[in-house]
């Protein structure tokens, strides 16, 4: 192909790469894959330099500025790393180093290289009055409210260390413990989960509701400070002060007096990095002297100093067997790829998931493909990727059925959901099945000695039908059943008689609404405490419970609307499963607030959102979520939306700031 046509079409692939991941939080191929195209590009731009274009990716830091908030200018630009994959290259830049520093002696500070989102800290007389994303690498968005909730990051310096001005930057993270908790909230909840860490810290911190993000418990690692005073000689004295000073610095950094140290770094850390609790993907190499920096400068895309080295990326290749399509307990229908067993990270993969029809879709899947899988901060290894010049001429495309595998209903595919749904909820074996398995479940009525072999059994068998015919089995019952000893029969029945103890914000979670997973359960129990109330809530009465939003209202309205739910729930009771709870004794820690409505909104200085809101409930008031002609107050803390706001002053809502609302309380 000619050269020039060769370049332009990197360029566009790049670049359609690079929206993905930095508008869409998301990747179409593995940061390896990426990286290869753009040094190829990087290459044909060196031996053709009349063929570059002028706003080559190359040149430019791939991300941008949203629309969502309002943008800033940095005062220095928030550049991207060179980056080398091999001992080799790495010591081709140490010679490069050498080289331009001539006779002098140089150290290196290596450090792990977080994956997650490059952020900056701006402070002013001790505050920190901003922090904003990289965004295009000169300008980027003012997300001061998002990183504010990151509770490592000192809202205010009380120490003379500092100028009056100065910046500090550091990779903000999602841990990977709040990632598995919410893509577990988000699989007890029928959806789709979210890809890896990276990319849900991307989306989080570009999320409008700072509230939302206060709940994902973001995180950061502070590695570089800057100004136009610098009020040290090394990046290592540098850490040292912040560290001094309250930021969150990684005690895993190590300075090497030579490129030897700098490869046991990389050796050191290879296994142990995964113990961390973030994801790392590699490291960064700086040079230590600040004014070796300076001599060392830019080129306009990274500097000149630094390089980052990344660990090769857990990928297999193999061919895919086939696609099963698995029914879940709520219906949705989610393909699931049977490979070629294949090793990978330390385990051996037969299956990776597909997530739903537009995932299918994108990966273009035929019959024998060669697909990249790979294991991210995920549980389940997925596909990323096919080598479409393996495939077969007569390959056939797999095709998302039109109708459920398990029960043969036509699919269902609402409008703006990624999931085809089975409706036939009652008579689909899988979805029966599930229904109890999640049932039984730890977090919800903890009925152990039940596999799920067992529940397969009992339901094929006739013998149950749904959860609540668990407490109707007896000794009879497993008459004639292959394989059930005296002893485990009765370790049954005894598990199942236990949970009838279980409380009833367990047992709600475990009936299963869709979208009512266990944290919600919990916050309709305090709502409501009983069943019954639960039933006969209105839509307007449940969006009332924070967090209760449109569509778990719908949700659970449409539940109670179905008899065989009503049904399910009566024989539930007779059983005797707790299904009330009884109503905790607020001990009120005074009077001032009785009778009186709030709605709270943004983040606070001196309050976690949570704790502002059992403040008015322990003063007597009442939290509510929606902002009507009703409502008391609108306590307004730093970035509510502006919606919220028009429409309190449209309706004449008195609005406190947190100062008078703590008047309001003495
Ligand atoms: N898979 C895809 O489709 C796709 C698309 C675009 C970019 N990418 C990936 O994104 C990366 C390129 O983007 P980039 O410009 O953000 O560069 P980069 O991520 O390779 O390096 C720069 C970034 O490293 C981070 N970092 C983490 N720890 C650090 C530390 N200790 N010191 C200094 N910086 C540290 C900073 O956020 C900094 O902005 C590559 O890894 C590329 O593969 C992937
Ligand atoms: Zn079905």
């Amino acid at each position: 192909m000619d050269i020039q046509k060769k370049m332009q079409e990197l360029v566009d692939q790049i670049n359609h790469y690079n929206h993905a991941y930095y508008q869409l939080n998301e990747s179409l191929i593995t940061d390896e894959a990426f990286d290869k195209l753009l040094a190829e590009l990087q290459k044909l731009e060196f031996e053709n330099p009349l063929f570059a274009v002028p706003n080559s990716p190359t040149q430019f830091v791939g991300g941008t500025i949203t629309k969502n908030f309002k943008s800033v200018t940095h005062q220095f630009p928030m550049l991207s790393l060179g980056n080398t994959y091999n001992e080799s290259d790495l010591r081709d830049f140490d010679e490069r180093i050498q080289k331009a520093l001539g006779e002098e002696k140089y150290e290196y500070i290596c450090e792990l290289k977080f994956d997650g989102v490059a952020l900056s800290f701006w402070y002013e007389n001790g505050k920190l009055i901003k922090g904003v994303t990289r965004g295009d690498g000169t300008r980027g968005d003012d997300i001061t409210n998002n990183v504010k909730t990151i509770k490592s990051i000192p809202h205010t310096i009380q120490s003379q260390d500092f100028p009056t001005t100065f910046e500090v930057r550091g990779e903000g993270y999602m841990p990977i413990s709040s990632f598995e908790k919410i893509n577990a909230d988000k699989i007890s909840q029928g959806e789709a989960p979210l890809a890896n860490p990276r990319n849900a810290a991307s989306g989080t911190f570009k999320l409008q509701d700072s509230s939302i993000v206060a709940q994902r418990n973001m995180a950061c690692f502070v590695y570089a400070y800057l100004g136009n005073e610098i009020p040290f000689q090394t990046h290592e004295e540098g850490l040292m002060l912040m560290e001094k000073n309250g930021f969150p610095v990684s005690n895993t950094y190590r300075k090497c007096g030579n490129i030897d140290e700098v490869i046991q770094y990389i050796e050191d850390w290879e296994e142990k990095r995964h113990d961390l609790p973030l994801n790392t993907d590699g490291i960064v190499i700086k040079i230590n002297d600040l004014g070796q920096q300076e001599r060392l400068g830019f080129t306009a895309k990274s500097p000149r100093w630094a390089i980052a080295y990344k660990y090769p990326s857990e990928i297999a290749h193999t061919k895919i067997e086939s696609v099963s399509y698995q029914v879940g307990r709520t219906g949705n229908v989610t393909p699931v790829a049977n490979l070629h067993p294949v090793y990978l990270a330390g385990t051996v993969i037969k299956r990776a998931s597909i997530h739903n029809a537009n995932e299918m879709e994108r990966l273009d899947l035929h019959e024998n493909d060669t697909v990249y899988i790979e294991k991210g901060g995920e549980i389940i290894p997925k596909i990323t990727g096919v080598d479409a010049s393996k495939r077969l001429p007569n390959a056939a495309k797999f095709e998302f059925p039109t109708h459920c595998p398990a029960c043969d209903q036509a699919l269902i595919r609402e409008e703006g959901e990624a999931n085809h749904y089975c409706i036939n909820d009652s008579h689909c074996p899988p979805q029966i099945k599930g229904r109890i398995e999640h049932f039984i479940q730890r977090k919800a009525l903890n009925i152990e000695n039940l596999g799920t072999e067992t529940i397969d059994l009992l339901v094929e068998k006739g013998i149950i039908h749904n959860a609540a015919d668990l407490y109707d089995l007896n000794e009879e019952s497993f008459f004639g059943l292959e394989g059930f000893q005296q002893k485990s029969i009765s370790n049954i029945l005894t598990s199942i008689e236990k949970s009838k103890q279980i409380p009833f914000r367990q047992v709600l979670f475990g009936i299963g609404i869709r979208h009512v997973g266990a944290t919600i359960a919990e916050k309709l129990v305090s709502a409501f405490h009983r069943i019954e109330d639960l039933q006969n809530a209105t839509y307007e009465e449940l969006i009332a419970v924070p967090e209760i939003g449109d569509r778990i209202a719908l949700s659970i309205r449409a539940f109670f609307e179905v008899e065989e739910n009503i049904q399910f729930i009566d024989k539930l009771r007779s059983s005797g499963v707790q299904l009330s709870e009884e109503i905790q004794e607020i001990v009120l820690e005074g009077q001032a607030l009785v009778g009186k409505s709030f709605v709270i909104s943004g983040v606070f200085e001196n309050f976690e959102r949570d704790d502002l809101k059992a403040k008015i409930v322990a003063n007597g008031g009442k939290v509510v979520s929606s902002i009507s002609s009703k409502l008391d107050y609108l306590v307004a803390g730093n970035n509510m939306g502006p919606a919220k706001l028009e429409k309190a002053t449209q309706l004449n809502i008195k609005i406190l700031s947190e100062e008078d609302f703590l008047a309001l309380l003495s």
